[in-house]
């Protein structure tokens, strides 16, 4: 290899690759971070202002690993002095879980309750004292996970590329991947290079696929266009981080299957964030061509029932991408023909909170480790009728 060559190529500066990036380097790996746009930009899905952080979730290994991953958050925000989520008791919004008693709600009460998440439930009677301008349906439970709150998405980002390059990594943005060529080197060509490794990771977001098409895999996942929502406050602040108002999640829903969710209003002067769970099929070439609007008439008369302080019109409407696998799983594992390359894909819409235990786990995948949890849930051969390779 000549000195021109790095220890690991990483292709996607979203949230995963950058985390990714950063391990590599604090590990002391020379490491390039390779972007096809010019940064920051908000064509993936790691743009925004906010994302939701929490423990409650439907499998203890998500829970699991949400233990570490807050530590992680912490270190990162003391190493760069920065604040990357909301934690004093005062801001910590938690997080309100509502759904219909005997479904999926009882499945997130038992993870939380036998991983000792701190909860508190909230009877029918209640509710409105401790929940004001929300309808609880009818048939419903509500509990808050009391350890979730808003992390702040852009300036994550800014502040974990900002420490990848102080510890001496290099970003090339406005550099598109064209081809990759597997070996024992890999070479990565851009649209004005071309880059040598031991090791790749690919963490390409939306463009997974077309990117793993030069490797000879392609996984099952679907991209999603989300129209990302605001909705304007009646009375201003009734929603608000500074009232104490929480994120929420509605697990299902007269109006919908899948689940609707929001955050208080914070990054918007008076408009809360809300969001369905799923929307349209896109190319992530053609996102603004996708103009299906079938998640939003879901989230006016969810509003309009449950949400009666908020306009239910839609007052800012942004976009943002899922890439989605058939379980709703992330993929983290090697490649199963060139075990020098690792890919981290397919987060389903719920892998923001994860990017400093994802980069960790595709760090130590890349270099051969043991990783330090069990991602048997995340292997691509549990794909194995899906997958267009010979796994
Ligand atoms: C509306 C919305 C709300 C969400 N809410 C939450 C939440 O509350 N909590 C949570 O935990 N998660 C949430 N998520 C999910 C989370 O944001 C994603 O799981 C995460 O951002 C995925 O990051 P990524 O790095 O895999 O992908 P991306 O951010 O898309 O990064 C991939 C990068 O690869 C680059 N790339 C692709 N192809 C090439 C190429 N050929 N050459 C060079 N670069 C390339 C892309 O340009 C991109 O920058 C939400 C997502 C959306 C869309
Ligand atoms: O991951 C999250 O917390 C959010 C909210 C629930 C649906 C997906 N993303």
């Amino acid at each position: 290899m000549s000195s021109q060559d790095y220890d690991c190529i990483v292709i996607g500066a979203g949230v995963q690759g950058s985390f990714t990036a950063y391990n590599l380097a604090k590990n002391n790996k020379k490491t390039l971070l390779l972007e096809q746009f010019v940064l920051p930009h908000s064509r993936g899905s790691s743009h925004g202002q906010t994302r939701i952080i929490r423990k409650a979730y439907d499998e203890d290994y998500y829970t699991h690993m949400m233990e570490e991953c807050y530590q992680l958050w912490s270190q990162l925000e003391k190493e760069a002095n920065v604040k990357l989520y909301r934690t004093s008791s005062l801001r910590r919004t938690g997080l309100l879980v509502m759904g219909p008693e005997q479904g999926d709600y009882q499945v997130f009460k038992s993870t939380l309750e036998r991983n000792k998440v701190p909860i508190v439930i909230l009877p029918r009677e209640e509710f409105s004292q401790h929940i004001p301008h929300v309808n609880l349906s009818q048939g419903n439970a509500a509990l808050v996970d009391t350890t979730a709150g808003v992390l702040y998405a852009d300036r994550t980002l800014k502040t974990v590329q900002g420490q990848f390059q102080k510890l001496g990594g290099v970003i090339k943005d406005g550099q598109k991947v064209i081809d990759i060529t597997p070996g024992s080197v890999v070479t990565v060509t851009t649209v004005s290079g071309v880059y040598r490794a031991k090791r790749l990771v690919i963490t390409a977001g939306p463009w997974a696929n077309t990117l793993l098409s030069h490797t000879g895999l392609q996984l099952p996942l679907q991209v999603i266009k989300i129209n990302v929502c605001y909705w304007r406050e009646k009375i201003p602040g009734s929603y608000n981080v500074q009232h104490r108002f929480p994120c929420f999640i509605q697990l299902e829903s007269e109006e919908a299957k899948h689940h609707i969710y929001g955050l208080p209003s914070n990054e918007y002067p008076g408009l809360m964030k809300i969001c369905y769970h799923t929307g349209a099929e896109t190319d992530p070439d053609e996102r603004d061509r996708q103009t299906d609007r079938g998640d939003i008439d879901i989230l006016q008369r969810y509003i309009t029932r449950c949400f009666p302080g908020l306009v239910p019109i839609p007052a800012v409407v942004e976009s943002c991408m899922y890439t989605v696998t058939p379980d709703n799983h992330f993929v983290l594992d090697l490649h199963p023909t060139h075990s020098n390359i690792v890919i981290g894909a397919g987060f389903s819409g719920h892998g923001f909170k994860f990017g400093p235990i994802v980069g960790k786990l595709l760090c130590e995948l890349s270099q051969g480790e043991v990783p330090s949890y069990d991602l048997s849930p995340f292997r691509i051969r549990r794909f194995q009728a899906h997958s267009k390779s010979a796994l």
